[in-house]
């Protein structure tokens, strides 16, 4: 039997969306997070990050939105920002019960991203 995917050890499809809907509410409650929010359409970043979580976790799906730096030119994103961030979803993979080496693995993997949210945000 092969070993479980990083995406079915976040429960599949159904522990992705509840692991993107307590992320979501974490970064909504958040005073230094939410303005960055004020004009996106929820649902629609709810379904993006829920595809790109099940597509970079090995899961049975493709991501199909605009790329990284793209996403999140000029919105101002500081480190500061960048890293309360990346601990919502570190809070909200432990609310879900997600086990530690399935949590690290997914920070590590959208980590990675880092670079590319961050290229442009200047101007
Ligand atoms: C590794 C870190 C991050 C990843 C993987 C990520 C991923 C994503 C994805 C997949 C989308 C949806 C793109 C779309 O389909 O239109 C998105 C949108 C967005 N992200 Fe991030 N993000 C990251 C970090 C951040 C940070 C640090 C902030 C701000 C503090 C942020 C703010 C936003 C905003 C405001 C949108 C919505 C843009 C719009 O309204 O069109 N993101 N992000």
């Amino acid at each position: 039997k092969p070993p479980p995917t990083l995406y079915q050890q976040l429960g599949g499809e159904a522990g992705v969306s509840a692991i993107v809907e307590d992320f979501a509410y974490r970064v909504a409650d958040d005073p230094q997070l939410v303005g960055f929010f004020a004009n996106t359409n929820i649902d629609h970043l709810v379904a993006s990050l829920e595809q790109q979580f099940c597509a970079v976790s090995d899961g049975p799906c493709v991501y199909q939105g605009p790329p990284m730096d793209k996403v999140h030119q000029y919105m101002g994103i500081r480190e500061t920002d960048f890293n309360r961030l990346v601990g919502k979803l570190q809070a909200a993979l432990l609310a879900q019960g997600v086990p530690a080496a399935a949590r690290n693995q997914l920070l590590k993997r959208l980590a990675a991203m880092h670079d590319d949210v961050m290229r442009r945000q200047d101007g």
